[in-house]
């Protein structure tokens, strides 16, 4: 009998072997980790389903299948962290001074672990949801959504679900982004800008560089791209979410903002000015031009063929993708640019804000209850975009808010450096959620024009 057969390494292979010798702490660590979320994935009214590979899907059945079911949302990705300038490794989720550092601290791994937390916590303590509720993380937000939210949604599109409302991530408890506003609100996006990835292209002949043309494909394409960046699209400044915050925040601020801000009717031309002085609520107010990528080359003695460059629009409510291309082609006003469409979507609808919108007064009644320190709770526009885009056609009601405060600094570094978050943020995310679950086996559900006596 043989006894070669089998797998056989080399001496060297044997030298590169990693010993399987564990310190006490991975052997703890090991232990802790069977023991993340048990309850949830050992409930008989909860569902768990993995879709596109690597996308999350828990459906949470409550006892009283007339209420219309929720949906709680965040992304399990991230986009990556450059090396330098962490104060602690992007990837090592380390603790320091009271805080969690790490790359989606903020966007959004908090929500995926306080919302599995939260219902974790009130599993233990016996819960059972009236309301039914799906929990869904994606697995490629930051890449488009496309293989997770987007399948996510066509599943439950053909199982008949239609959601009384979404929560996801887009908005947070803003604190110092007006100079004169000492106080922090509480801002729900009710609707996100839309955007286009736009690529120009300008083709030449090439040729020696001994003896160059005029002009070249890159000094035509450059100056294209200069004349968009140089000419803002619009200050669209007027109505919509913005303008209600504006007035519902009027009052917060000293004198004279207090005045302007209440008789926007009359300072609406000031306003739309000074929101254009900071690049954040510049944002708010137009749609933005960010030229992101430019190729163009291939020898230092060759006139290049091809230039091509990106530019990143993201487009104000108010207009739409084909307001938005117009207008860029009309400042670049040549015609040797071509311009291709890799990919546009117009804004989102805008959610109800209003008396009889469920998900927006649950939400306006959690903040107040776990942030009694937070005056107003305000409408807002998404400037980014969120996975809650692929979920239109299951409910008109979505909104975009993370419990957490953020100042400027912490907006930084969402997508940035030295992303982190207080452990007591944390924490209180957590009261957020298991308060918020609970406030949705609420009866009150949203009637329009509906008041009885
Ligand atoms: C009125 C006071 C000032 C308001 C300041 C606004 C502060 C900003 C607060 C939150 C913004 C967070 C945005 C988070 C969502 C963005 C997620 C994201 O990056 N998505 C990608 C999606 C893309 C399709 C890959 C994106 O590029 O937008
Ligand atoms: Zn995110
Ligand atoms: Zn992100």
């Amino acid at each position: 009998v043989s006894r070669s057969k089998g797998l056989r390494g080399t001496e060297s292979q044997k030298e590169l072997r990693i010993p399987s010798q564990f310190s006490q702490e991975q052997r703890i660590a090991m232990k802790e980790a069977l023991k993340v979320f048990p309850t949830v994935f050992h409930t008989s009214f909860i569902r768990h389903e993995v879709i596109g590979n690597y996308s999350h899907l828990f459906t949470v059945k409550g006892s009283d299948p007339s209420m219309q079911p929720y949906m709680l949302l965040a992304h399990i990705d991230v986009v990556p962290a450059p090396d330098r300038g962490w104060d602690v490794p992007p990837f090592s989720g380390l603790e320091r001074d009271g805080f969690i550092y790490g790359r989606g601290t903020l966007d959004n791994k908090n929500s995926v672990m306080a919302i599995l937390q939260a219902l974790e916590l009130l599993l233990i303590r016996s819960y059972i949801p009236r309301r039914s509720f799906f929990i869904a993380l994606g697995h490629d937000e930051e890449v488009s959504g496309i293989n997770g939210a987007q399948k996510i949604s066509a599943l439950l599109q053909a199982r008949g679900v239609q959601l009384a409302f979404l929560v996801d991530e887009g908005s947070f408890i803003l604190d110092g982004f007006f100079p004169n506003l000492k106080k922090p609100f509480a801002m729900v996006s009710v609707s996100e800008k839309g955007a286009i990835n736009l690529m120009l292209q300008v083709n030449m002949t090439p040729g020696h560089s001994s003896a160059p043309p005029k002009e070249t494909s890159i000094g035509i394409l450059a100056a294209a791209v200069s004349r968009l960046e140089q000419t803002p699209m619009p200050n669209m400044f007027g109505g919509g979410p913005l303008r209600t915050a504006l007035e519902q925040l009027a009052d917060e601020f000293p004198f004279p903002t207090n005045i302007i801000l209440n008789n926007l009717w009359l300072f609406r031309p000031l306003v739309s000015r000074l929101m254009e002085r900071n690049y954040i609520t510049n944002s708010l107010v137009r749609t933005t031009t960010a030229l992101t990528m430019f190729n163009a080359g291939v020898k230092v003695n060759v006139i290049p063929p091809v230039a091509e460059a990106i530019i990143n629009f993201r487009i104000h409510p108010a207009q739409t993708v084909q307001e938005v291309l117009k207008l860029a082609k009309d400042i670049v006003a040549d015609d040797r640019v071509q311009f291709h469409v890799l990919d546009a979507f117009d804004p989102l609808p805008v959610s109800s804000s209003d008396d009889q919108a469920l998900g927006y007064q649950l939400l306006r009644q959690t903040i107040q209850s776990v942030f009694p320190e937070v005056n107003i709770v305000a409408p807002g526009t998404c400037i980014g975009n969120t996975d809650s885009r692929h979920y239109l056609n299951l409910t008109t009601s979505i909104y975009r808010f993370n419990p957490v405060y953020l100042q400027p600094q912490g907006f930084s570094s969402i997508h940035g450096i030295n992303e982190k978050i207080s452990v007591q943020a944390y924490e209180t995310q957590v009261k957020f959620i298991f308060e918020f679950i609970q406030n949705g086996d609420t009866d009150m559900e949203p009637v329009p024009h509906l008041h009885e006596l």
